[in-house]
């Protein structure tokens, strides 16, 4: 939370300190120029510990520069996005912490450690005993946003609960590579981009293409959201999802939970909530019946997450989760996977309209690899994988304008030196991935769009371990290759078919304009596109 729980308390002591205070000198009688002047340097001193509670950081982090907390809260009232606040606030903070790479700054747990040098982040990231998952990085309690981020699944749980999730999907994400299940989507973009007259808003559509590809995937349920923006499951997970984040709940969690009732629209929501709970409930129970029957007989890289895991849980091999949590990790797969991916993608199709050269020679490899014939192409893994430009282009996509911008806070599990300086047990750290990516020394001209950077010839240890936009070590994204199926299976049949162009009068023309908070993508993104077959 931006402004701590506890800062509200000492505000509330605070001030009745200072009635009381007042109080007793306005009744005085006795020397009261004296009694006045100590009673303002009283009032004076409980202020400045009102604004230093609020405004900065513990005094064991004020050894690290950090950003005052009244300059955050500002920037995000106003709506500026990660990728603002970080050129206008965070970057110069870090340019003053010179060699060190670790800054300080209010986030959702409260005062973070912010990380960017590549040693300091592998400490992090690989030493999981000791920079275990924060807890409760959600909140606490009955609210929306804790309905749609359950407790316990692979997001919200640390240690050995953490594990029990991520062993019963490891298995499924190894075998899932549904490159024909995103491939047919595909045409249904296709279908879509042609349904516009000309201009086309690629950003919400290619969300509902990432809507689409995540529940088709993830438990085989095509919920049609490209071809019909106002399905019902498509309403109510958008609903839910703005609900979850609504900044007035987020802040005030209790008018989400004591004082609910005063807010018709909340309670709406949460009844909500259990609808679109039940539906994926009732598809578990299906499919678990249906494991009783016999396998399924779906090529084994197609079937569904939700199918791979109870299979692999029928053979012993991942671990067992109840329904419940099973249901909770569904829904994880959903936040987790949709919004990221399809941002990415849009960020894609920005930067390949902004360069036409690029587009060209991305369209010359997949004609190379799936033919110029005037029919669509869904490539085959091998063939996806092996296109290194393709490659090469997603990745300076993920480096420049990464989706995630942050990793998952981290919580010191004792008292750990990172770097040189002493880190007290309980500090939050979080590794900056959107710093890391935009580090001049590491990335020259950071952002400048250039997949050059990712040719065998110009590959080098140093960036290897500063591309980092699925995170590391053992809560690296576990959707991270079926994203990248994702991505690769889409771009390479949208170049064969089309050549796009940013629609005239755009406001991405001289540079891109992100959206989001958490999870960043180009805004509203309109391009015009020319068919080629
Ligand atoms: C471009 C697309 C994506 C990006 C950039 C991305 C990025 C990330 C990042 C940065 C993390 C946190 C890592 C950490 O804290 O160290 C993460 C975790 C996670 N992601 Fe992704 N993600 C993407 C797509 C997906 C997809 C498609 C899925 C599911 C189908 C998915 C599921 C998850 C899960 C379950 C976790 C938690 C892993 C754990 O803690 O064990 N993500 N992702």
């Amino acid at each position: 939370m931006l402004v701590a729980e506890n800062s509200q308390k000492l505000i509330d002591t605070a001030t009745k300190r200072v009635i009381e205070l007042y109080d007793r000198v306005l009744r005085s009688q006795s020397n009261k120029r004296t009694v006045q002047l100590v009673a303002g340097a009283a009032t004076a001193f409980i202020l400045y510990r009102v604004y230093a509670v609020i405004a900065l950081p513990p005094i064991a982090l004020r050894g690290l520069p950090y950003v005052n907390n009244l300059r955050v809260i500002w920037t995000t009232l106003r709506g500026d996005t990660p990728w603002v606040q970080f050129k206008k606030l965070y970057a110069p903070a870090l340019a003053k912490s010179n060699e060190r790479g670790m800054y300080v700054r209010c986030g959702r747990v409260g005062w973070c450690v912010y990380v960017e040098n590549p040693a300091l982040i592998k400490k992090v990231l690989l030493k999981g005993e000791l920079f275990p998952r924060a807890e409760h990085s959600f909140g606490e309690g009955d609210t929306l946003l804790n309905g749609m981020i359950r407790h316990p699944s692979i997001l919200t749980e640390p240690g050995e609960k953490w594990k029990k999730h991520r062993k019963a999907s490891s298995p499924a994400f190894h075998r899932a590579m549904p490159v024909n299940i995103f491939g047919h989507l595909v045409q249904n973009l296709f279908i879509a981009i042609e349904k516009n007259s000309n201009i086309v808003e690629i950003s919400g559509l290619l969300e509902r293409f990432g809507f689409d590809a995540i529940t088709s995937a993830g438990f085989e349920y095509n919920a049609n959201a490209i071809g019909d923006r106002d399905s019902e499951w498509v309403k109510l997970y958008t609903d839910l999802k703005d609900g979850a984040f609504s900044p007035l709940f987020f802040l005030i969690p209790a008018f989400d939970t004591k004082y609910r009732h005063l807010f018709p629209r909340r309670v709406q929501l949460h009844q909500d909530l259990k609808r679109f709970i039940g539906k994926i409930e009732d598809i578990i129970v299906k499919k678990r019946a249906q494991l009783l029957q016999g396998r399924s007989q779906v090529d084994e890289a197609e079937k569904d997450l939700c199918t791979l895991m109870l299979e692999s849980e029928a053979d012993g091999e991942g671990s067992s989760l109840s329904n419940d949590e099973l249901l909770n990790d569904l829904i994880a797969f959903i936040l987790a996977g949709h919004d990221t991916t399809a941002n990415a993608l849009s960020s894609a199709f920005y930067y390949l309209a902004k360069d036409k050269a690029i587009q060209q020679k991305l369209r010359a490899e997949a004609i190379e690899y799936l033919g110029d014939e005037s029919h669509d192409v869904i490539p085959t893994v091998e063939q996806s994988k092996a296109m290194p430009y393709l490659n090469m282009v997603i990745r300076e996509t993920l480096r420049v304008a990464g989706p995630a911008v942050w990793t998952s806070p981290r919580t010191v599990a004792e008292d750990t030196e990172l770097g040189d300086y002493l880190l007290p047990k309980g500090t939050h750290v979080i590794v900056d991935i959107l710093a890391l990516q935009h580090d001049a020394d590491l990335w020259p001209e950071p952002y400048k769009f250039d997949p050059e950077r990712f040719a065998p010839e110009n590959k080098s240890s140093k960036t290897a371990s500063s591309w980092l936009p699925f995170g590391g070590g053992q809560h690296q994204c576990a959707g991270m290759n079926m994203s990248l199926a994702e991505q690769r299976v889409l771009l390479s049949m949208m170049v064969r078919k089309y050549e796009w162009d940013l629609a005239p009068g755009s406001p991405h023309q001289n540079d891109i304009v992100m959206s989001g908070m958490d999870i960043i993508g180009p805004k509203d993104l309109q391009l015009v596109f020319k068919k080629r077959y």
